[in-house]
């Protein structure tokens, strides 16, 4: 009987610089960086942050990626030790090297270590902290906050009209931040008051510079992963390549969804992508 291989169909960036970027993560993939946003992304999107499981299939394709690139990282807005309670990553058996990046940047864990950093907040979160219950006292109902430590998220996901809420919420909510020396970022259904200046652009260049990474691979579904996005064009500038694939849905923001050089259907897609990667790079 003859022996039956099959590889899985490589993606097709709608890019040449997205192409460039993924034949250089296949044909190297030791030098290559994949870099992935946690919600939306590696999870479906859910009602309450805490139900926010990964996909099926996203810590297998994880695991196996985390073996046979040079660099697995996880680059999210939420802390690292929500996201490890999340994806029990640190319990995950035979996972190869995996570094997660909380809180757009300001804290950091890996797999090798197993030690979580992260320095002190800023004043101001803790003033923000006091001023939001009275902030919203008469908020729709289904309005949360979700306390970061480092930062502050309001929640209207649950409001009976989540848009008119957070537009309603968003003044105040940007003054008060401001007040206290912190920044209101839009996202899906939520403004994060959180401390200036970190963003996953920030996050991502500092990593690919400390890793020595040849080629970039980069995936998000929000706001928040533009930032990364716009790296990865100055590491292409810079002789780096790279791709920038877009979990797509229909809460996309647009300037992501066209930035994208590979536009996936969600958490699933992204799954799928993940075990091409993998199957390619003979996983
Ligand atoms: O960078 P990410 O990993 O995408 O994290 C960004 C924020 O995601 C979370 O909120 C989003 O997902 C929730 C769960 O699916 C959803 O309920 C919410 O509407 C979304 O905006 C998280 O709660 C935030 O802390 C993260 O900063």
């Amino acid at each position: 009987m003859t022996e039956s291989t099959h590889s899985l169909s490589a993606p097709a960036p709608r890019t040449p610089a997205g192409g460039a970027g993924l034949a250089a993560l296949l044909t190297a993939p030791d030098r290559a960086l994949i870099a992935l946003d946690y919600d939306g992304t590696l999870s479906p999107i859910v009602a309450r942050p805490s139900d926010a499981v990964p996909a099926p299939g996203a810590l297998e394709a994880l695991r196996g990626l985390s073996r046979r690139v040079g660099t697995l990282a996880i680059i999210t807005g939420r802390p690292v030790d929500a996201l490890l309670e999340l994806t029990g990553a640190e319990k995950l058996p035979d996972l190869g090297e995996l570094i997660i990046l909380g809180q757009y940047g300001l804290q950091r864990w890996d797999s090798r270590s197993r030690e979580i950093t992260s320095p002190d907040p800023l004043p101001g979160v803790a003033a923000v902290r006091a001023a939001l219950p009275d902030l919203l006292r008469d908020a729709p109902p289904g309005t949360v906050v979700e306390d970061k430590h480092q930062a502050l998220v309001v929640h209207v996901r649950r409001a009976a009209d989540p848009d008119a809420a957070l537009g309603a919420l968003a003044p105040a909510l940007t003054t008060l931040a401001e007040e206290h020396g912190l920044e209101a970022a839009p996202g899906k259904k939520v403004l994060e008051l959180r401390p200036p200046g970190h963003d996953k652009g920030g996050a991502l260049r500092e990593l690919v510079a400390a890793r020595g990474a040849r080629s970039v691979l980069v995936a998000g579904d929000d706001y928040g992963d533009l930032p990364a996005f716009t790296a990865v064009d100055e590491l292409r500038a810079a002789g780096i390549p790279g791709i920038t694939v877009c979990s797509d849905s229909p809460e996309v923001p647009d300037v992501l969804r066209e930035a994208a050089d590979l536009v996936v259907p969600g958490p699933t897609g992204m799954v799928t992508l993940l075990e091409v990667l993998l199957d390619r790079l003979g996983g």
